[in-house]
């Protein structure tokens, strides 16, 4: 079977494997990235390189199996299971480097950059540990940058920057730009330059190219010493999200959202003397509260921010606000949008029938009607009665929705993102109509008062819903209010003004979020 032809029937979970080191002080290697994996959203998959003897304050002795066993731990996986991205972290010596190499061969080409079939691979080149010890063969350097061949993303942090540039660290984040730029020609990659180990106040990372920072996040930098494994952590949050989202912005703000939640929250925790772990889990767990008395609704929001704001920098929406956005991209996304709201009022009808009272029963059934009288109205007065096939990104979108049909609380949760996203960039768009605007018709009803009320509704039944769940229901509510807003992203983000202006394919969002 192809890839393409399992699109419909893949888990709905990503699948990540980790390749890296083991460290039994839990916080950073091949532990750190099970967590990262878990805390993103995905299914964690590790295949041990090599056994680290560490705690917080160091490593203390390092145990490399043999190469010729890694292959076995890998082509054991690969017969068996589907993998969506892989992260690479310690890989100790050059015979290590070149049988993951070989390997890495056999499943996809060494072009440098991902097809949307094969796993993305995101590279962490582990050469120091926090503690200062060495954890790479000074003498596979060589092997280590041949391997670069294979990778979409790498993430050395300001050491290693410094030695893949071949030049001196970099002291300020002018020059670690620089280096990643030089570095990002060299191999045909994407580097993720992390600011970790600069001085100031905040902590900057980009993800650069050739030609400079496609794009760059923040944070303050936190007063704490507990950094063990933030590089490990990073890389593989990172490849769950790109994973997920298919947008390296998206990914890098949510996996920078995450992080430094993660450290802020690393103090709840006591693990060691030295330099402690992230608390890796600690936004998971807030999702779940033990008692119900604070609204989670407002965290649901914050959460998905970084989903937002890459809907927001779509050309598609940008172009649409400012009323530059080619017909023929506008009309794809009608006809796609016909076809989701024909299937989203199916599902909401489904959720009338499963309501557990009569407001809800009524509340959807409104919902469903007034989805396929007026909106559609609106696309058939643009297009006719033309519908296209619907696309793999409407598909994605619509089979999450139905296979969450199975139980009212998460079927409520993931039918919310269409309210609540589409209200808020309705408003944005709303905001820059005129009467002049080519799609004014459109932006106007993008934002009225009854579409708020309905909104406010959808978002008070899912609070209600919450208050009333178990604990994992409630995981599960949230997971898939996540992935739908995911598929908003994807849903957006599908049309030419997006797909097609991309001067650099890994940065397009190359296939729907196919969760
Ligand atoms: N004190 C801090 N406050 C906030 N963020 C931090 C801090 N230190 C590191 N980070 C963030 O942690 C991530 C990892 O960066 P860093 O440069 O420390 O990687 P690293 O050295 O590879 O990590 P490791 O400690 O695993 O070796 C980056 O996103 C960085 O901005
Ligand atoms: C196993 C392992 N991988 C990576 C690092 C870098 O933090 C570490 N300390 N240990």
């Amino acid at each position: 079977m192809t890839h393409s032809a399992t699109a419909h029937q893949r888990p709905s979970i990503k699948n990540i494997l980790s390749i890296a080191g083991s460290d039994p002080s839990g916080g950073a290697g091949i532990q750190a990235d099970l967590k990262s994996i878990a805390a993103a959203g995905g299914y964690g998959m590790a295949v041990i390189s090599a056994l680290t003897a560490q705690n917080t304050r160091g490593v203390r002795a390092v145990h490399v199996p043999p190469a010729s066993f890694l292959t076995e731990q890998l082509t054991a996986i690969a017969a068996d299971l589907h993998i969506d991205a892989i992260k690479i972290g310690m890989l100790a010596n050059a015979e290590v480097i070149t049988a993951l190499g070989d390997w890495l061969n056999t499943i996809r080409t060494p072009t440098g950059l991902a097809g949307a079939m094969v796993p993305t691979v995101i590279l962490d080149p582990v050469m120091i540990a926090t503690s200062g010890d060495s954890l790479l063969d000074p003498a596979a350097d060589a092997a280590l940058r041949q391997l670069f061949t294979h990778a979409d993303v790498i993430t050395p942090n300001i050491p290693e920057l410094g030695v893949l540039a071949r030049g001196a660290v970099a002291a300020t984040w002018e020059q670690a730009v620089g280096q990643a730029r030089a570095v990002a020609a060299e191999y045909r990659l994407l580097v993720l330059a992390k600011g970790g180990h600069l001085e100031g106040t905040s902590c900057r990372d980009a993800l650069i190219d050739a030609t400079g920072v496609l794009t760059e996040v923040s944070s303050p930098r936190l007063d704490t010493q507990n950094t063990h494994g933030t590089g490990c952590s990073l890389s593989a949050a990172l490849a769950t999200h790109y994973a997920r989202g298919g947008h390296w912005p998206t990914a890098l703000a949510q996996t920078k959202t995450w992080l430094t939640e993660a450290i802020t929250r690393s103090d709840d925790l006591r693990v060691g003397h030295g330099h402690g772990p992230l608390n890796h889990l600690a936004t998971l767990w807030d999702r779940a509260p033990e008692g119900a008395g604070e609204d989670p609704m407002p965290h649901w929001w914050e959460e998905i921010t970084p989903i937002l704001t890459g809907i927001n920098q779509l050309a598609f929406i940008t172009e649409l606000s400012a009323g530059t956005l080619a017909l023929e991209h506008f009309e794809d996304y009608l006809g796609q949008d016909a076809l989701y709201l024909r299937g989203y009022a199916s599902v909401m009808s489904k959720a009338s029938a499963l309501a557990p009272d009569e407001a809800a029963r009524r509340f959807w059934a409104a919902s469903a009607a007034s989805c396929l009288e007026e909106e559609l109205a609106l696309h058939r007065g643009r297009l006719g009665n033309q519908l296209p096939e619907p696309s793999t990104a409407t598909d994605a979108y619509l089979n999450h929705l139905s296979s969450s049909a199975h139980d009212y609380p998460v079927l409520v949760a993931a039918l919310l993102p269409c309210f609540w996203i589409y209200q808020d960039v309705g408003r944005r768009l709303a905001a820059a109509n005129h009467p002049e605007h080519p799609y004014a018709d459109w932006l106007s009803n993008y934002a009225s008062e009854e579409f708020d009320a309905l909104t406010r509704e959808a978002i008070n039944i899912t609070r209600d819903v919450l208050h009333h769940a178990e604990p994992s229901t409630r995981v599960s509510m949230w997971q898939a209010f996540e992935v739908s807003s995911l598929h908003e992203l994807g849903f957006f983000a599908q049309t030419g003004a997006d797909t097609e202006q991309q001067s650099d394919p890994v940065l397009t969002a190359q296939k729907a979020p196919a969760i």
